[in-house]
């Protein structure tokens, strides 16, 4: 048997409505052929940020005009493009663990970047406060990479922190705040900011297809205006035809509908694998058991090191990723245990034994 898949990067394409997608994109060519013989807005089609405007305040109770929408092609592009028209003396607070690739993007981009660790809420407010920082990097809706809910208790705190100066930001990234297994659907932070402080992204990389390159960011008004000022220059870099056949597949019901979908196909995938983790490993392992997103977080009991174990993986041809990829500054390991990422959108329900006596074997346990 070949490679099987635990990465938390993946999607599931084999449930993707591939066929509709395409009568969207037939659509798309019939009513835009003039719009795609032009260059788009700069923040993209007003119709297509008109669609998604509505979308997040149906869906996440994101207050905003599509004059705020700003679409891009990746939510790493949109922060480089915010953090260059960022006027006054940026100072970064980030999660640990957190998002790698947007840590090395800032770290990359000169900025000062501290990090703060999490406590069982998410990003700790103490530690945010001594961090001095003006601007907070956050996933409240399924922290990334351990999955926490920040409960609203917390999120009145970050928002009472970005009053005390009127230079505090928030960038809420509620990236994989679509699928939520158990509790319903919390809003955003930005739904409850009264004081125009918080950014938000999000992106279509997981409800939709990755390959597509389709991510959002909703500008406050002062930012806008920074952001607008300093990217007259910019075109949009996004595919236009990409995005008007998005703006049919939202329109016609398509988006909701398959998102509805693959909300009950991983929940039932994420039960069966997490069972049969439990049954297969015992008390030597311990699931963070977080009813959301496509991965969760996994603790092993063995004497095994990361490098071990992620060599092991590949011998065993099995693809995972471990806490280390996010643990941004060293930490020490907790002695005798390691925390893998479990990630189950590409895994087959018929796959589900194999990979966990693969995993078995990597960790050591059988
Ligand atoms: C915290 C977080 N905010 C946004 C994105 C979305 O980025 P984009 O598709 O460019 O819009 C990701 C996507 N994460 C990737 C897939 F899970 C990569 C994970 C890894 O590097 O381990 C993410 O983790």
């Amino acid at each position: 048997k070949g490679w099987l898949s635990l990465s938390h990067m993946a999607s599931d394409i084999t449930k993707f409505p591939f066929k509709s997608w395409i009568k969207c994109q037939q659509k798309a060519i019939n009513q835009h052929k003039q719009e795609l013989s032009e260059f788009p807005h700069p923040q993209g089609p007003f119709i297509v940020r008109k669609t998604i405007a509505r979308m997040i305040t149906l869906s996440r109770g994101v207050v905003c005009e599509p004059e705020q929408v700003v679409i891009g092609a990746g939510t790493q592009l949109l922060i480089r493009q915010l953090m260059e028209s960022k006027t006054e003396k940026t100072r970064i607070a980030m999660e640990n663990p957190g998002y790698s690739r947007f840590y090395t993007l800032l770290k990359n981009m000169e900025f000062p970047v501290q990090l703060v660790d999490l406590d069982n809420k998410g990003m700790n407010i103490e530690r945010a406060e001594q961090s001095k920082a003006n601007l907070l990097f956050v996933t409240p809706s399924h922290q990334f990479p351990t999955g926490k809910i920040m409960p609203i208790s917390r999120r009145i705190e970050l928002l009472n922190w970005s009053l005390q100066n009127n230079d505090r930001y928030i960038l809420e990234d509620d990236y994989d705040s679509e699928f939520k297994y158990e509790t319903d659907n919390i809003p955003s932070l930005q739904s409850l900011d009264r004081n125009q402080r918080v950014i938000y992204t999000g992106t279509f990389s997981k409800t939709i297809l990755p390959g597509l390159r389709i991510s959002y960011m909703v500008l406050p008004p002062k930012l806008l205006r920074d952001y607008q000022n300093h990217h007259q220059h910019l075109i949009q870099n996004s595919n236009a035809l990409a995005l008007y056949t998005l703006h049919y597949f939202i329109q016609t019901g398509e988006y909701d509908r398959h998102v509805k979908r693959m909300n009950h196909y991983y929940k039932v995938k994420r039960k069966k694998l997490v069972t049969y983790l439990r049954s297969y490993f015992k008390h030597t392992i311990s699931i963070e058991d977080i009813p959301a997103g496509l991965h969760f977080v996994a603790t092993f009991k063995t004497e095994k090191r990361y490098e071990e174990v992620e060599t092991h993986a590949k011998k065993e041809k099995l693809e995972i990723y471990s806490m280390r990829r996010f643990m941004l500054q060293h930490q020490p390991k907790q002695p005798g245990k390691i925390k893998l990422i479990i990630g189950f959108a590409n895994l087959q329900d018929e796959d589900i034994e194999e990979a966990v006596n693969r995993l078995g074997k990597c960790v050591g346990i059988h």
